[in-house]
């Protein structure tokens, strides 16, 4: 790459076109202006880049040619390697997940949290817990969450959009990130992508009446620029988000669950860590019957998806006491060293990536 060369993100990708935002400084060489406040192209995609089957995604980091200055037209020449990606909503180069729950009206439930905390955690993204509607509640019943959270591994922000509290510290964490908000409908999401980027409400008011729908109604996903720097994507509402990992990596999406493993490791490899014995994970913590159910969920869902378990399967059916089917693990004595945690979280990422890969082609497939 050449110092002259136009780099960009695409923050909006709609039919062809690719909305471009510009990385500054723009070297413009006999050109006698240069565009400071909203350079941003509309671009078309080379079609070098068909032919080689590159596709474009929102948050891409991208080679921009020809551009034309007064139509602020361009052309993607290149697309530079990605950090990561995500499926849902298929983004590029996230950094992290800002998971946003109100305390009060919806009132929190541990069990709808720990759903939207096992799904983000099994991105491999940092993620950020906030809070909010903190002025709905004492500061005792703050605290109790605050305690009952830091057993689960988490430090949430506190927030209140409406008395502006909290708010700075959490704008600190979003500085120079491409980040994607979610959380249940209701909690105030809406609210805070208003406040935290005031230009918003013009914007998506010429889709729709009301913030959520023009987004929500399409798979349109647009990454909106914070004043002081970073990148903002609203994902879908969803109140139930699904449990479709691997059962086996579902145990490392609860960072509680992690610290014992670190600690002590279970006697069988591909413990799922129910009934097995000598098992590490088991035992008096609070959210394991959350783990239980979830396994359960997610056992169920890669047995709709393989069928017929067939002989390399990891899982048998098994017929318990009480007369319920159960997928068990084929038990097998460790042959190698437990990986380390950092390795084990690069398997996961790997895993991750070659997934949401597949996936992600399939979708922006589907929008063609
Ligand atoms: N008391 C209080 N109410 C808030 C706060 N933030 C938002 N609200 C209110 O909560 C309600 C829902 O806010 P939205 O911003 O629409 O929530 P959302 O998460 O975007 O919800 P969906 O559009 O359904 O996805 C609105 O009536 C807001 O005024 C807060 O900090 N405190
Ligand atoms: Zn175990």
């Amino acid at each position: 790459m050449i110092n002259s060369e136009l780099l960009g993100t695409v923050v909006a990708v709609q039919a062809n076109f690719y909305q471009v935002r510009l990385q500054q400084p723009v070297e413009m060489s006999g050109l006698n202006f240069l565009p400071t406040d909203d350079l941003a192209l509309l671009c078309t995609r080379r079609t070098r880049l068909k032919k080689i089957g590159q596709k474009v995604m929102v948050g891409d980091l991208v080679v921009v040619e020809e551009p034309d200055w007064l139509d602020r037209r361009g052309a993607i020449a290149e697309v530079l390697p990605r950090k990561t990606e995500l499926q849902r909503p298929p983004v590029a180069n996230v950094d992290q997940i800002l998971l946003v729950f109100a305390l009060e009206e919806p009132g929190l439930d541990p069990w709808q949290l720990s759903r939207f905390l096992v799904k983000a955690e099994s991105t491999g993204l940092d993620l950020c817990l906030c809070l909010n509607k903190s002025d709905l509640i004492s500061h005792q019943e703050q605290q109790k969450w605050q305690i009952g959270l830091q057993k689960w591994g988490y430090a949430p922000l506190f927030i209140s959009v409406v008395k502006q509290q909290g708010i700075e510290l959490l704008y600190h964490h979003l500085q120079n990130k491409i980040t994607v908000v979610a959380g249940p409908s209701g909690v105030g999401k809406s609210s805070l992508i208003n406040y935290l980027i005031p230009s918003i409400d013009l914007r998506v008011g010429e889709v729709s009446g009301k913030l959520q729908r023009g987004r929500h109604t399409t798979r349109h996903v647009e990454l909106f620029e914070l004043p002081g720097g970073g990148l903002l994507a609203d994902s879908p509402g969803f109140n139930q988000p699904s449990l479709n990992c691997q059962p086996s990596d579902l145990i490392s999406y609860f960072p509680e669950a992690r610290v014992r493993l670190a600690q002590q490791s279970c006697q069988f490899s591909n413990c799922l860590h129910r009934d097995e014995p000598n098992c590490a994970v088991r035992g008096d913590w609070e959210r394991y019957e959350y783990y239980l159910k979830f396994l359960e969920e997610a056992i169920a869902h890669q047995a709709e998806q393989q069928k017929t378990p067939d002989e390399e399967s990891s899982l048998k059916l098994k017929m318990k006491r009480d007369g319920k089917r159960q997928y068990e693990p084929k038990l097998e004595t460790k042959k190698y060293r437990r990986s380390s945690r950092k390795q084990k979280h690069q398997n996961l990422q790997e895993l991750y990536e070659n997934q949401s890969l597949k996936d992600i082609y399939q979708e922006v497939e589907d929008e063609y």
